[in-house]
């Protein structure tokens, strides 16, 4: 197998040959097996390149092609603008949208085009890049000069003029009023939310268990994570227990309702809601019109709620509050009575929204494959409960023991390393720049015009056979060894050292090979609350569970929209601990 993959041809458009693929500290041969290892979309990612080792040229492929993706590529000829200097370009077919995610195609086209190409996708084109040196000139250097483009076109009708899409004149203002909310205080109060929260679905775990009379239940793991998440990020920003674990209500259907419109949008090819009747003509507009109707008045009652009941306090004595005792320990408390903001209520409501959907689905989905890749590597789950029973026994998470819980703070990383939610970054230019050509690309970088798109992908990064180690192996300890920069300039190597104090890795420490919750002025918000509610949750499932998946790895079906997920669940097997 491994020798078939060597052969494969050499590409056109520059790019990497295959076999300059691995680098560091390991043999072509390793490093490829190891490519192919644990996870499904792996055996996926398998079989694309055997077949892509059948065919022998570009044309072969082409022929493969069919009607729809002449016509979308004749299109794309026409309007994409031609190529930008000596930027490789990719053809993607309409039919690289169907069939399998998105950005396994966009891997695929890393490997043969480079670390920055030229997408020419139908009537549109991107440039893609999957490099840590151009990520941290377009993130952080020279951040002032990209704004979300197209994610802000999908996003905007349901996050208003929420921090996610918004532009920076909106952005400034409302960015120094959130981020003080996730104060140390805040963080520290929300682990026992957390922690209430995990316990209550572990009970519902133990009752099912107890009503079968059994050790081992079946149960679809990632609805269950997905309740666990709605539940806390409703807590946590604005103290409403939407209480989904145990029952269903109009408002939580409303929320997936405008989850699954979310994603609907940033996959499919036409915004055809964009259309003047869509709204009220397409049944499915409909719906996500009265959906969005049904959330905005149950948080426009939650912020009046909230302000009726202001007390206006400066904000260095409201992140000193004693938040382990507050009846509302909410996020929406704090930006309500912080002295000096007199925001309208619309836009609160924006800002609400966001970090709804920002919360939910992303934690959901980390939990979701850090199961999945556990229950793989029956030897590091094992590991994990060990040290969750020195650290905890039987007792309870609190922000003291998340500390010495090492191990699992690891897995949760390493999951968002092989899962990156979202894969995709989205960016446009507001300026003409200059990017810089990355490793192995051009020297004198590659000019991009005003307007230019974006795909910053995340997941070609955190697999890069160029920066990681085995870069698709499940391996939460590869975090604790440094790397040096093995003689790639212009990247600082990985060096926990750079981040002194930080309890989980992150873009600093990787210099921006790893960037889960994005880098630069607009770096996730919640990323330490995430990451303490991930660890948390995973903790207390496996301190009283054993987890295998009920059917082979290969059944779970890989989706995506904004986040990674599976098709049909992640149907799982628990079975009691016996200690
Ligand atoms: C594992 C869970 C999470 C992941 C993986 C994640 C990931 C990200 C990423 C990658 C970005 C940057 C987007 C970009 O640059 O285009 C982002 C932004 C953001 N996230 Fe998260 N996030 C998570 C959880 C949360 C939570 C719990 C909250 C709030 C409670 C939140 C609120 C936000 C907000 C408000 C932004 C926009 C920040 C800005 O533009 O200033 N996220 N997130």
């Amino acid at each position: 197998m491994a020798t078939a993959l060597l052969q494969l041809p050499v590409v056109v458009n520059g790019g990497f040959q295959r076999d300059e693929i691995p680098l560091v500290g390991m043999s072509k041969t390793a490093n490829l097996r190891s490519a192919t290892t644990t996870t499904n979309h792996l055996n996926f990612r398998k079989k694309c390149l055997q077949i892509r080792c059948q065919s022998t040229s570009t044309e072969e492929k082409k022929t493969r092609r069919n009607l729809l993706d002449n016509a979308s590529n004749l299109l794309t000829n026409l309007l994409s603008g031609g190529s930008l200097g000596t930027m490789p370009v990719a053809e993607g077919a309409v039919s690289d949208l169907f069939g399998r995610p998105f950005f396994f195609s966009l891997y695929d086209w890393f490997l043969e085009h480079g670390a920055v190409y030229k997408l020419a996708f139908g009537p549109k084109s991107f440039v893609v890049v999957s490099d840590p040196i151009v990520a941290r000139h377009i993130l952080r250097e020279n951040a002032f000069s990209y704004d979300k483009g197209v994610l802000a076109d999908i996003l905007e009708p349901i996050m208003g003029k929420g921090l996610i899409p918004a532009d920076f004149d909106t952005w400034k203002p409302r960015r120094r009023v959130i981020a003080p909310g996730f104060h140390a205080l805040f963080l520290e109060a929300m682990v026992k939310t957390f922690t209430d929260c995990s316990e209550r679905t572990i009970s519902k775990f133990e009752k099912l268990l107890e009503r079968a009379n059994t050790d081992v239940v079946e149960l679809d793991l990632e609805a269950e994570f997905s309740s666990l998440a709605l539940d806390i990020i409703g807590l946590g920003v604005f103290n409403y227990d939407f209480g989904s674990v145990t029952k269903e209500s109009p408002v939580i259907k409303a929320v997936y309702g405008t989850l699954f419109e979310a994603e609907h949008r940033s996959t499919f090819y036409i915004p055809y809601w964009k259309l003047p009747l869509a709204r009220w003509v397409v049944p499915r507009q409909r719906k996500f019109h009265n959906d969005l109707k049904v959330i905005n008045e149950c948080l426009d009652g939650l912020i009046k709620n909230a302000k009726e009941t202001r007390q206006e306090t400066d904000v260095e004595i409201l992140q000193q509050r004693d938040y382990l005792n507050l009846k509302d320990a909410s996020l929406l408390r704090f930006l309500v009575d912080m002295r000096g903001v007199d925001v309208d209520d619309h836009q609160l409501r924006d800002d609400l929204m966001t970090m709804l959907i920002a919360g939910h689905e992303t934690t959901a989905a980390v939990l979701t494959w850090a199961v999945f890749l556990l229950a793989q590597n029956p030897s590091k789950m094992k590991k994990a409960q060990a040290e969750i029973d020195s650290v905890l026994g039987q007792g309870r998470t609190t922000f003291d023991s998340l500390k010495k819980l090492e191990y699992i703070r690891l897995i949760v990383v390493e999951t968002l390393r092989l899962f990156p939610q979202p894969p995709l970054l989205i960016r446009r230019s507001l300026k003409s720049d200059v990017l810089p050509g990355g490793y192995k690309g051009d020297k004198n970088g590659y000019a991009i015009p005003a307007g230019t798109d974006i795909f910053l992908s995340v997941y070609n990064l955190h697999r890069s056979p160029f920066f990681w180690d085995c870069p698709d192996d499940f391996e939460p300890e590869r975090f604790l060894r440094p790397r040096q920069s093995e003689g790639i300039e212009g990247w600082a190597g990985f060096d926990p050292g750079r981040s002194p104090g930080a309890m989980y890795p992150n873009e600093i420490i990787s210099d921006f090979a790893f960037l889960p919750f994005g880098g630069g002025l607009r770096k996730c918000v919640g990323d330490q609350f995430a990451l303490f509610e991930s660890t948390v949750a995973l903790a207390l499932l496996l301190q009283k569970f054993d987890v295998e998946l009920k059917g082979s790895p290969e059944s779970v079906e890989i989706v995506t929209g904004a986040t990674i997920h599976t098709k049909s669940g992640l149907w799982c097997r628990l079975r009691r601990r016996q200690h």
